[in-house]
């Protein structure tokens, strides 16, 4: 059998790139082709496929993957896939957040809730962010962004941000601070649920391989 056990994998490009491939190598899956191509995209001889982290669990329910990686925070927030996560591959640490602008007069977010009784959030994140103010009984406007939510706050678009953060780096360069922690999130293997049956032998192969590391 193949170190892959024939198994197609969606790989995340990105953060969790880097980590992923390490994981691949460390199973005696060569991932020299993938770090040499930075635009290709399907990989056959090594039945790897790259893609967005948000994009992973899509290919994996269709059955288009086998297997994937992806952020727990993609999960959470795409929780109506059906695709069965098997492990915690623990890199790829970031903290969920709620932020808005440091500023004198206390929490902007606050203040709006007060004042008006909702407050805006600016996320790539809408499932998430709408669960946690519902969960914790505030009215919010969510205001959905593609990136850089950062500037949101800044600008006036958003009185907070749900976002994720690691160094803390990007917050504290725009001037935010942390006022909620949501849920910490790592990279996850996820699989197919007719891959799981049909294909048990090797998937499970490959998680006591990757566990044994
Ligand atoms: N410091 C970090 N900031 C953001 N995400 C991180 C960080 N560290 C690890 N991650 C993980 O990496 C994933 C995001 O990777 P990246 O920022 O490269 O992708 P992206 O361009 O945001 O992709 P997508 O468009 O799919 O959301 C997150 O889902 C998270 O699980
Ligand atoms: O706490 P830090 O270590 O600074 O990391 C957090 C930053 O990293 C991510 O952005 P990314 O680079 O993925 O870009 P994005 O704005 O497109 O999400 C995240 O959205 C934060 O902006």
């Amino acid at each position: 059998m193949s170190p892959n056990n024939g198994l197609t994998i969606a790989v995340p490009r990105g953060a969790l790139m880097g980590d992923t491939l390490d994981l691949l190598d460390a199973l005696g899956v060569d991932t020299t082709e993938v770090r040499e191509n930075d635009r290709k995209l399907l990989f056959e001889d090594v039945g790897i496929v790259t893609m967005r982290p948000s994009d992973v669990p899509t290919y994996v329910e269709a059955g288009a993957a086998d297997i994937g990686i992806t952020g727990k925070d993609v999960l959470l927030e795409q929780s109506e896939r059906e695709v069965y996560e098997l492990l915690d591959l623990g890199y790829g640490r970031c903290e969920m957040v709620v932020a808005s602008v440091d500023e004198p007069g206390g929490d902007p977010m606050v203040e709006a809730l007060r004042r008006l009784g909702v407050t805006r959030i600016a996320t790539k994140y809408y499932a998430i962010a709408q669960r946690h103010f519902e969960e914790t009984g505030r009215q919010v406007e969510i205001v959905e962004v593609k990136g850089a939510v950062e500037l949101a706050p800044l600008t006036g678009l958003s009185e907070a941000i749900v976002d994720l953060t690691a160094t803390g780096t990007t917050l504290r360069e725009n001037g935010l601070v942390i006022r909620e922690r949501l849920f910490v999130a790592t990279a996850r293997l996820i699989a197919n649920p007719v891959a799981h049956k049909l294909k048990a032998q090797a998937i499970d192969d490959l998680v006591e391989r990757i566990r044994a590391r």
